[in-house]
């Protein structure tokens, strides 16, 4: 009998089960973000993820993968040891999450120790998150992304906009206090949309002067004060490319570490096929153009950058698999393979 309710209702007991030991993590979370002490315990046991000056410090595997290293608070006393430094450091790092086995996980920043004697002690190598993008793979890229930004909200924070004088950090790095104005200040996400435009049957995507050779993504903008989804998204698009929304679905969301910290909302867009004459805002993008499915299908099947020869159209190379532009763009492909 139970054997039997077990297979009936398998996707409801795993699905509790799993919840309940999410719940458990996010409320010790919460509790280390309001408790400095509770935080500075969970401190001694917790993971380390070190950056210098913002560069996430990596490893590589015997089978060529890049990973996080696993370090722990008493690897890194050890480091700071060996190099002469108080441990004193350590307090800085801030708190970014928990692992399944209940391990708080904290991003710090040694840019005050030389770099190349940190790599040596901890056998990795310090790389820029961009370049990081795409060496990493799964629920590693988030956390190092949310790791890069929380660091740098705090380097940026440092005095009150209202009073001008420093503000403190609680031990979890959740907050900032000015104790001259009484201001407490959050870590801030922009809000971005971002479409990947379609036609029907071709994609729009759109380059920056800024972008690697021949990289083109979705098209993108910041919201403006008190604007809705639609509103950016309509606007931007006939901004930067002349063109009217004609209906949109969000597909998705994520957080993004550049330039300071965004939050994108991700979205499937149409214009009308008798819409379709794109007129670029150079200010904005270099380049806009429509891709058939077969060119996009090919750029999802590269692995490196392509090497462009001199004089020959550049090869689309797509952003990495983890940016939400390129798993927008293999949504509309499976789409399109599911409708033609
Ligand atoms: N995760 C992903 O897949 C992708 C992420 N993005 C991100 O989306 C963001 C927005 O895309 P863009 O086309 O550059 O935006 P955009 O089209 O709004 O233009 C950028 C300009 O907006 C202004 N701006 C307004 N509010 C701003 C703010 N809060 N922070 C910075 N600049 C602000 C600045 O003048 C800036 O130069 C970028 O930060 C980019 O990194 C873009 C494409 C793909
Ligand atoms: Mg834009």
């Amino acid at each position: 009998m139970l054997k039997l309710l077990r297979t009936l209702f398998r996707p409801e007991l795993v699905l509790r089960r799993s919840s309940s030991s999410y719940v458990a993590r996010m409320r010790y979370l919460t509790r280390l973000r309001e408790d400095d002490e509770a935080c500075l315990e969970a401190l001694r046991s917790g993971r380390l993820l070190l950056y210098h000056r913002l560069a996430p410090l990596l490893q590589k595997t015997p089978a060529g993968l890049f990973q996080l290293p696993n370090i722990c608070t008493n690897d890194l006393e050890g480091v700071l040891d060996k190099l002469g430094k108080s441990h004193a450091l350590v307090k800085e790092a801030v708190l970014i999450g928990c692992t399944e086995k209940h391990e708080a996980q904290f991003s710090l920043d040694v840019g005050s120790l030389e770099q190349s004697e940190v790599e040596r002690l901890c056998g990795g190598a310090f790389i820029d998150l961009r370049k990081a993008f795409f060496l990493l793979t799964g629920p590693e890229v988030p956390l190092v992304a949310r790791g890069q930004t929380l660091l740098r909200w705090h380097q940026t924070n440092g005095f009150c906009s209202a009073s001008g004088h420093p503000t403190f950090r609680n031990q979890s790095g959740s907050q900032r206090i000015c104790h001259s104005s009484g201001h407490t200040y959050y870590p801030k996400m922009a809000p971005v949309v971002i479409a990947l435009i379609s036609d029907g049957s071709r994609c729009l995507l759109g380059r920056q002067a800024t972008f690697p050779s021949g990289m083109y993504s979705a098209l993108a903008g910041f919201c403006d004060m008190g604007e809705t989804i639609e509103e950016t998204l309509r606007r931007e698009i006939a901004e930067e490319v002349g063109l009217e929304l004609m209906s949109f679905r969000v597909s998705g969301s994520q957080h993004w570490p550049f330039p300071q910290s965004s939050f994108m909302v991700a979205c499937q867009a149409l214009v009308s096929p008798d819409n379709t004459q794109v007129s670029v805002d150079h200010a904005e993008l270099e380049d806009a153009r429509w891709f058939s499915l077969q060119e996009v299908q090919e750029a999802l099947r590269l692995k490196k950058p392509p090497r462009n020869h001199q004089g020959a159209p550049p090869t689309l190379w797509l952003p990495p698999r983890y940016a939400i532009a390129h798993q927008l763009v293999v949504e509309w492909v499976q789409q399109q393979l599911a409708t033609h």
